[in-house]
């Protein structure tokens, strides 16, 4: 202040900008100017909880000019009483905004293990108007490191965390800190909240914990109804194990039920098995290689959507990780699943395993339960469906209720008349959607096998190109772009919603294929097995009827959504008719 009185050229100048210009002697207690400019200065960091010195201190960094601190409380021409008020007249206090430059100046002195406690620090006190807002800001400046220790401790350089995962983890630390204050983030409703787990899942949770903490190995099948919480179960030992340090891979039958996991794989990448099986496979995993490795560090392996793959799948891999793991202890060559921890999960509800020309019988018998392994797999049940949103009107209640009923009967067999495995199903008009602007938003199904050839159409891709990036087998998008060799596409289903993506047109040869070539990987068209849906199909599930086109309708997969009307089923004529494949084991 005294040299803004001396010096007019550095009145233009914040307090932290003046020892760009000028230098402080320490000596005589005085500013004289610099003889070569160029220096950075910084204020030191004061904590909120300093009050006024912190409002002082947001002050410097804006005002100009000043002469003595009536003038720092000066805005436009009116004394302030108080520092504070200051700032708010300058509006340095909207949405939080102290609180997100104080978090933020942390962030570049300290680590992120400190910001989080600071956030973790303003919430207990309710200082924050905002807490969702000033999150919703700093969380990615929140979480800056968690990526960084986790490949630390994991020694893993390539490591990727979704954002979903970081979140938690992030906010699985928050919550560490406001125990220790007797808090949780439960006491902050409008906060993001931890996964919490329902009496089901817990039991579930609490069981494999018990033997993946004990290394004693075993099997199990989390066997739930579409809605019961099974990914949600995944992803909450996931989060957990992992917080830990300790290794949990995630696979899935298909690719698009692979991305809803946290790491998630498909089971053919994951556990690297061939496309042809049969009773000898083994998977193609080296004895000495990276991935045998990791499955010999992993504590738990999750491979949800299981009943949709073939048994020889889950033999394959059971023998080779007793093959690996017998590497490791001889004895382990006798274990099942070589001693690892194996939970499956899944819907025997929904998609079954495909046995092309076979028969029901023949589809049974590929399932996992019909195998040698499922005497020694231990079952646990989710029963509640937690995608179905109960309201307060017991009307609304009952009817969803029903609906959810009707549905399941129809996967039961209960209603109409079945024919090996397949019966014709009476839709009440009420379900059906007469007019619909944007029906990929809201299609369940049905392919045509067109060939891709305009612009603007929407398709559905069948291969898992980039799962990582969204483009798997399932995703959905509109063509904007017909090239020679390429198609470009904008994915209009799932997380990677509205990226724009370019694919190479190619023939897709199935293995049993005797000379079948489908055009492209994207096909005209929606076909979803009731494991795409989730990410595929977006606000509401609907089941698009074709007339006289027997489509495999997936009906079950309505029953776990949050009311009746996102559960209606579109028909473009009046075909009120669905032919069902029953799929039900
Ligand atoms: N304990 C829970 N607390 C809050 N929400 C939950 C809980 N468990 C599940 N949910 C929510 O319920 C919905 C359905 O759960 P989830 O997707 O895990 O079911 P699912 O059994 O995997 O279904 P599907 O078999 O159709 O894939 C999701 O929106 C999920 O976030």
């Amino acid at each position: 202040m005294e040299a803004n009185k001396k010096y007019p050229q550095g009145r233009h100048l914040t307090y932290g900008k003046f020892p760009s210009v000028f230098r402080y002697d320490s000596d005589g207690h005085f500013w004289k100017p610099r003889k070569r400019a160029g220096s950075v200065g910084h204020l030191t960091f004061i904590p909120h909880s300093c009050k006024e010195f912190f409002y002082l201190r947001l002050l410097l960094n804006v005002q100009v000019g000043c002469t003595s601190y009536k003038d720092l409380r000066t805005v436009g021409g009116y004394v302030h009483d108080s520092f504070r008020e200051a700032c708010a007249a300058l509006h340095l206090l909207e949405d939080d905004r102290e609180f997100i430059e104080a978090i933020t100046e942390v962030a570049e002195l300290g680590s992120g293990f400190s910001i989080r406690k600071m956030f973790a620090n303003l919430l207990m006190p309710n200082s924050m108007s905002n807490p969702l807002n000033v999150w919703e800001k700093l969380w990615e400046m929140l979480a800056d490191d968690i990526l960084f220790e986790r490949r630390r401790l994991l020694n893993n350089p390539d490591l990727v965390i979704s954002l979903e995962d970081l979140q938690q983890l992030c906010l699985l630390d928050i919550d560490n800190f406001l125990r220790g204050d007797g808090k949780s983030l439960e006491n902050y409703k409008f906060m993001p909240q931890l996964c919490y787990l329902n009496f089901d899942q817990l039991r579930a949770y609490q069981e494999i914990r018990s033997v993946v903490d004990n290394s004693v190995g075993s099997m199990f099948f989390v066997d739930g109804n579409g809605g019961t919480g099974k990914t949600y179960l995944w992803k909450t030992i996931s989060y957990k194990l992992r917080s830990e340090g300790k290794i949990v891979l995630n696979a899935a039958s298909s690719g698009i039920a692979s991305i809803l996991l946290p790491g998630g794989k498909t089971a053919h990448s994951q556990f690297q098995l061939p496309l042809v099986l049969s009773k000898e496979s083994c998977c193609r995993i080296e004895k000495k290689s990276k991935k045998a490795e990791l499955l010999i560090m992993a504590s738990l392996i999750i491979w949800d959507k299981a009943p949709m793959i073939h048994i020889f799948a889950f033999e394959a891999f059971q023998r080779t990780l007793q093959d690996i793991m017998g590497e490791v202890d001889v004895k382990n060559a006798d274990l099942l699943f070589g001693g690892k921890t194996v939970v499956f999960g899944g819907d025997f509800r929904q998609i079954l395993p495909v046995v092309p020309k076979g028969t029901r019988d023949d589809i049974v018998n590929a399932t996992i339960n019909s195998s040698y392994l499922w005497r020694k797999c231990r079952v646990l049940r989710l029963t509640q469906n937690m995608r179905l949103q109960y309201s307060s009107d017991n009307a609304e209640n009952e009817s969803v209720a029903l609906f959810v009923k009707w549905i399941l009967d129809i996967v039961d067999g209960k209603i109409g008349d079945i024919e090996d495995g397949e019966a014709i199903v009476e839709i009440t008009s009420d379900l059906l959607v007469k007019n619909v602007s944007n029906p990929i938003d809201r299609a369940i199904l049905s392919p045509t096998l067109d060939v891709v050839d305009q612009i603007g159409v929407p398709v559905m891709l069948l291969r898992n190109l980039d799962v990582s990036s969204g483009l798997c087998n399932g995703t959905r998008l509109i063509i904007i772009y017909l090239g020679f060799s390429a198609i470009g596409m904008q994915i209009v289903s799932g997380s990677h919603r509205g990226d724009v993506v370019y694919i190479p047109r190619m023939s897709l040869v199935p293995s049993d294929a005797n000379g079948v070539e489908l055009e492209t990987a994207a096909q005209r068209g929606v076909e979803a097995s009731n494991s795409n849906l989730q990410s595929s199909v977006s606000k509401r599930i609907q089941a698009q009827l074709r007339t006289g086109q027997k489509s495999h309708v997936s009906l079950q997969a309505a029953s776990g959504e949050p009311c009746r009307e996102a559960s209606d089923l579109w028909s473009p004529g009046d075909q009120r008719r669905a032919l069902a494949t029953m799929t039900s084991s």
